[in-house]
């Protein structure tokens, strides 16, 4: 081979590498297509095309690469292969799919299945519901007349609450439900239009038996729901106490364990609102155990045979699925007329007879948005009492990009990249678009991809977010979800390091004008799987220019 022959090569195999590394797919394909050799070839300390793709995350080359055969063995003079450099970089996504038995089909862009069962607002179970007790009417009346008993009041499926007595300063004050003794609410139990609810017991670690007076020891908690306003006849001592209306977003703001008991209640009480007479015959009912069951009076009524699944209250189930770009750095978010300005959420739809969750996700996203879907996987549920949907969370990829919007269904539908989530996550208001509440599942699984795929090198060493960090004067987490709690949790942490990944150091480090020495840094290995070092944090680190 002449030495011109030589460098023409050598010239080729830097452009096919500077294209993995830029992450230019189409380029990358046509240059495959032309000479497969390339494949393999490294450059400079022995970076193939995969080790460079893997090193900025670019997931479509890493999977066309790997799709034309190229060895995903290869080690760079540092040892290292793709997966490891992947896994050192943060992008765990990719370092999955590299670490996965060499099947190209199932894209390592589904975030990982975690393996702690999350609670999603709404969905904490603060009472045990004891279901066998709903058909004891004898052990149902004697509750409802104990002393310890706790009544909670709808009207017209708004709950009676009162405004928590130790506001934090740090959050929207939460609300309470009003919790009624027996004796307050008598004239309301006696109204003939109220519906009474039974919800369960306190679990045993919220009310130990030692501190209940009555036989079992167990403290009940009813539903009730009027049609009339009740007000006047309630026994009410808290001075700022109201029925809330305007569910969304107001019942958003309960406390944990009390949106829990909302979700249960409201959602059968919804039920009894909308169900007074039989579906079947259209005869009257009655309401049976414990609320949890209306039963047809009409004699022969077909209700009373077989499955009699029109006397129990029901729950619609609704697919929520966030759609993940084939390239695995965007994500498909929509919006609704009805959603306040700016913000956009997972595209979600009611599940129809005989679908499966995964039809019904690729119906629902085809429907609304034009994109088809692959692959589908199940993350998470949350109830959702308005009026009683379960929402399915799922995560879907798509095979797809083009979007035309079904505009009956919703306004708009759109690419996000991930950048732009990050800083809807963190920067509110600011970004481009704004996320659904936190108590969402949508806001649930937006975070689960992000924190899952996304490399901590991602902006947020910014100065400003530093800034905003530091003057909070807590923990100082740069890692994305790690920051993102300690920015909405700081009162709660005593730390006062700042971890930033290996990524980011150097960044921050120009930005401070010190050396990594003079930080002080400590190496150690960061819950997301990439390298990290913490430094203390002190007021007198040199001022971060602003901006
Ligand atoms: N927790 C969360 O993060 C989120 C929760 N949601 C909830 O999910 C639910 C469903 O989402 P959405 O996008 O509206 O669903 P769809 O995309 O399925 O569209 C809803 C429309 O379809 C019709 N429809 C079809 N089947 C049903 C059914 N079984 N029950 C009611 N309506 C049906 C209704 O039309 P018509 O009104 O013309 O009769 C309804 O307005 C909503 O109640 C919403 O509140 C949605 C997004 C986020
Ligand atoms: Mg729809
Ligand atoms: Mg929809
Ligand atoms: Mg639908
Ligand atoms: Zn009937």
């Amino acid at each position: 081979m002449t030495s011109v022959q030589m460098s023409a090569k050598d010239e080729m195999v830097e452009q096919f590498l500077d294209y993995a590394s830029r992450g230019d797919l189409a380029k990358v394909s046509t240059m495959i297509s032309h000479s497969s050799q390339l494949l393999n070839e490294s450059g400079r300390q022995g970076w193939t095309a995969l080790m460079l793709a893997a090193r900025n995350g670019h997931f479509d080359v890493i999977k066309a690469l790997l799709l034309n055969g190229c060895n995903k063995y290869l080690a760079n003079k540092s040892g290292q292969t793709a997966y490891d450099i992947a896994k050192f970089w943060g992008h765990r996504h990719i370092a999955r799919f590299l670490a996965s038995n060499g099947d190209v089909t199932l894209p390592g862009i589904l975030p990982s299945n975690k393996s702690t069962e999350t609670e999603t607002y709404f969905s904490k179970e603060y009472l045990n519901r004891m279901s066998d007790k709903r058909t004891d009417s004898e052990w149902l009346s004697a509750k409802q007349s104990s002393p310890e008993t706790v009544f909670i009041v709808f009207h017209n499926l708004d709950p009676f609450v009162t405004t928590e007595p130790e506001e934090r300063n740090d959050i929207q004050p939460q609300l309470k439900l009003y919790r009624f003794g027996g004796d307050s609410v008598k004239e309301v139990l006696e109204n003939s239009d109220t519906v009474v609810v039974f919800l369960g017991v306190e679990k045993q670690e919220a009310s130990p038996s030692s501190l209940v007076s009555n036989k079992d020891g167990l403290i009940a908690w009813f539903a009730l729901n009027t049609k009339k306003n009740p007000t006047e006849s309630l026994k009410v001592t808290a001075s700022n106490s109201f029925f809330l209306t305007n569910p969304m977003p107001m019942l958003l703001m309960l406390n944990e364990d009390e949106a829990g008991i909302v979700a249960e209640a409201r959602s059968v009480l919804a039920w009894h609102s909308r169900y007074s007479f039989c579906p079947t015959c259209g005869g009257k009912t009655k309401v049976d155990e414990g609320g949890y069951k209306r039963t047809c009076l009409t004699d022969g009524c077909r209700s009373l045979q077989g499955i009699h699944n029109t006397c129990y209250p029901r729950v619609d189930p609704v697919v929520i699925m966030l759609v993940l770009h084939p390239d695995g750095n965007r994500c498909l978010l929509g919006r609704k007329k009805s959603f306040p300005q700016g913000m956009f959420s997972c595209l979600a739809g009611f599940i129809e007879p005989g679908e499966t969750i995964e039809n019904a996700v690729r119906r629902e996203v085809l429907e609304e948005s034009g994109v088809t879907i692959g692959p589908v996987q199940y993350v998470s549920s949350q109830p959702w009492p308005m009026p009683s949907s379960l929402m399915i969370g799922c995560f879907a990829v798509a095979l797809s990009t083009d979007i035309k919007v079904d505009k009956n269904e919703i306004e708009d539908a759109r690419w996000f990249t991930r950048q732009e989530v990050i800083d809807a996550l963190v920067k509110g208001n600011q970004a481009v678009f704004s996320m659904p509440p936190r108590q969402a599942i949508a806001h649930y699984l937006v975070k689960h991809w992000i924190e899952d795929s996304t490399p901590c090198v991602y902006d947020w060493v910014s100065y400003k977010r530093l800034e905003m960090l530091s003057q909070m004067n807590g923990s100082l987490y740069l890692c994305p979800l790690e920051a993102t709690a300690a920015f909405q949790n700081v009162h709660n942490r005593s730390h006062s390091f700042v971890c930033v990944h290996a990524s980011s150091l150097w960044q921050l480090c120009a930005e401070l004008s010190v050396t990594q020495k003079e930080l002080g840094t400590e190496g150690y290995d960061c819950d997301c799987g990439s390298s990290a070092f913490t430094f203390k944090w002190s007021t007198t680190m040199p001022q971060m220019a602003s901006g």
